[in-house]
């Protein structure tokens, strides 16, 4: 008999769906849905980095993209048997006592704290630094250590912490926060416990510090000392968590109507895009699965022989079964990556969106598609220009910092810098500096993984810009001095998700199996140029003496001060 399931992979501008076949991996239909709020930039300020989601904008996504892929498909519904969600994240939800999100409720329809904050929400800086300075000074053990020893402003306390201070009727209608991949999985389940709710383990250990150490959560008299808020709401929050391969609940009767879906169908318990990811892209032990689109994250897995309770220093999270139950899942992290070109996009399109307004040399159509044609082109240009350009000293120099630095050693604080900049330098000039730095900042990464003794035996690159990029992605082999494979998919955290629903409904013993039998092939795989991985290592020095001067606590050795 046929068995079918659906991934629904939530990213930071669109939700995708894809329907798979479980027998063979075929994806029998996809389905992507942008956000219509978002993309009008509604409840977001880039100037103070605040980024918050309407919670209305995902559950359109959610209802047309799973409705479309069902009919395009054209298999029996009643053949699907499970559904995974898996979203960005830490991207928490102020949710009421009767599980509802609270921007759903009157009066708060309006307003963002009352919305998802998005993990590139850098508003909680000064929260995250509390929790820093407290995690080491609070008489207790150090809660954390096992997410790299730095809290970081774009995870869940730093964020409810930031908002219950500045806005006091969000803080007393809210009676619980849920990260937004469980959101969604309670949203479309029968059982509306919220105590008994299966929470997503990958959600709590990378982003809410939940491990088994300390019996879960951090400690309340921890969380007394930050505000009691966060004391109490720790009592409306959860003990357990539990891995994505479980289920979370059946589809409830309201959602199998809107879906066209049966109650049978089972939803599995939520995870994070980057860790389905890597499931989708078979990720084996010291594999690194580095998901590049707007930021990137970068996925390992080790056995507990070899990460056991060692700490991995500056990373984001170590934990138990957040990719494969029975391994530890270790994640690290760029807070830009394509988003440093888009910002670059955008700053070389001011002329075409300002300017071309004054003119009257074109009327209005052919100024709009003119903005377009630009718009579409510009990245690709650029991209044809700088690889002709040769790997030279005479090249600036860039850092990754321009969402701050999420890893090594998150600090979303630091900015980022361009040097070395003359008359001569033109703009395809910048972009390659761009592209080297968001490759030196994989680096660093990859180095830091290695100097804390965790092994990177092979490279697999997914997303948006490992399908896209070719440049990048050769740069980055050359900057890495490692191959890199470029999983087949499209949707590799979709497939990721639907895998998950797979082992969840029963059809595969484990996720291992399931990976390996339904996960992604391979299209691509680039190697180091021998010739340019010199060059980038001189640069890469480079790349590091701006690093020490734009963030002090970086240390460099001395000799390497050659500018
Ligand atoms: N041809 C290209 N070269 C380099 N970067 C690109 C290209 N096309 C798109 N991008 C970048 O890819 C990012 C989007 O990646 P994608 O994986 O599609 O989305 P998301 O990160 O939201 O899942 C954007 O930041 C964009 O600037
Ligand atoms: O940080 C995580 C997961 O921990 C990601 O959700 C976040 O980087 C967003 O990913 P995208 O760039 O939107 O794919």
């Amino acid at each position: 008999m046929k068995n079918y399931v659906i991934g629904l992979d939530y990213g930071t501008d669109s939700v995708r769906a894809v329907l798979i076949d479980t027998e063979n991996g075929q994806e029998l239909a996809s389905n992507v849905s942008h956000y219509k709020r978002w993309k009008n930039k509604q409840y977001c300020d880039a100037s103070i980095n605040q980024f918050r989601q309407h919670p209305l904008d995902h559950i359109e996504g959610l209802e047309i993209t799973i409705q479309t892929v069902v009919k395009e498909s054209k298999v029996d519904p009643s053949l699907v048997r499970g559904i995974c969600i898996d979203t960005t994240g830490s991207s928490p939800v102020p949710v009421t006592k009767d599980g509802t999100p609270l921007a759903l409720t009157k009066g708060f329809e309006e307003n963002p704290n009352a919305m998802m904050v998005l993990w590139k929400d850098h508003t909680s800086i000064n929260e995250a630094n509390e929790i820093n300075e407290l995690a080491v000074s609070w008489g207790g053990e150090d809660v954390t250590k096992y997410v790299g020893g730095i809290y970081s402003s774009e995870w869940f306390w730093a964020k409810i912490l930031h908002i219950a201070r500045q806005d006091e009727a969000v803080r007393n209608a809210t009676y619980t926060w849920m990260e937004h991949c469980d959101l969604m999985t309670y949203l479309l389940i029968e059982d509306k416990d919220l105590k008994t709710f299966k929470r997503s383990r990958c959600a709590a250990g990378h982003k809410a510090m939940w491990h088994a150490d300390w019996n879960g959560l951090p400690p309340v008299e921890f969380l007394e000392k930050l505000h009691p808020y966060l004391a109490t709401l720790r009592g409306n929050l959860y003990d357990e968590t539990y891995t994505s391969d479980l289920v979370a609940g059946n589809l409830s009767q309201e959602w199998a109507d809107r879906l066209g879906l049966s109650t049978e169908t089972v939803i599995a318990v939520g995870t994070f895009d980057a860790h389905s990811g890597a499931v989708g892209a078979k990720i084996e032990e010291n594999t690194l699965v580095r998901v590049m689109g707007t930021s990137t994250c970068d996925i390992l897995v080790g056995s507990y022989d070899e990460v056991g309770t060692k700490t991995v220093r500056g990373i984001c999270g170590q934990v138990d079964g957040s990719v494969i139950p029975g391994f530890i899942g270790l994640e690290a992290g760029q807070s830009a990556f394509g988003d440093l070109l888009a910002w670059y996009k955008e700053l070389l399109m001011w002329p075409t969106e300002h300017l071309l307004g004054t003119s009257s040399l074109l009327n209005e159509t052919q100024k709009e598609q003119l903005r377009e044609e630009f718009s579409d082109k510009l990245i690709v240009e650029l991209t044809k220009e700088a690889a002709k350009i040769p790997v030279s000293e005479s090249l600036p120099i860039a850092l990754d910092w321009i969402n701050g630095r999420r890893t090594p050693d998150a600090n979303q604080e630091v900015k980022s810098a361009i040097s070395n900049l003359s008359l001569g330098t033109k703009a395809p000039h910048i972009f390659k500096a761009l592209v080297n730095a968001i490759c030196f900042g994989a680096k660093k990464i990859v180095d830091r993984f290695e100097e804390e003794g965790v092994k990177i035996d092979s490279v697999i690159g997914i997303g948006g810009v490992a399908r896209k990029s070719p440049f990048i992605m050769q740069t980055l082999a050359n900057v890495l001095n490692k191959p890199i494979k470029v999983a087949a998919s499209d949707q590799t955290p979709a497939l990721g998700a639907a895998i998950y629903a797979a082992v969840a409904a029963g059809i595969y013993p484990n996720v291992i199996e399931a990976s390996q039998k339904i996960g992604s092939d391979f299209d691509g795989e680039y190697f180091p140029q021998l010739d340019k991985v010199a060059a980038y290592n001189k640069l890469l020095i480079a790349y590091e003496q701006l690093s020490a001067f734009a963030d002090p606590t970086i240390k460099i050795s001395q000799n390497e001060f050659s500018l």
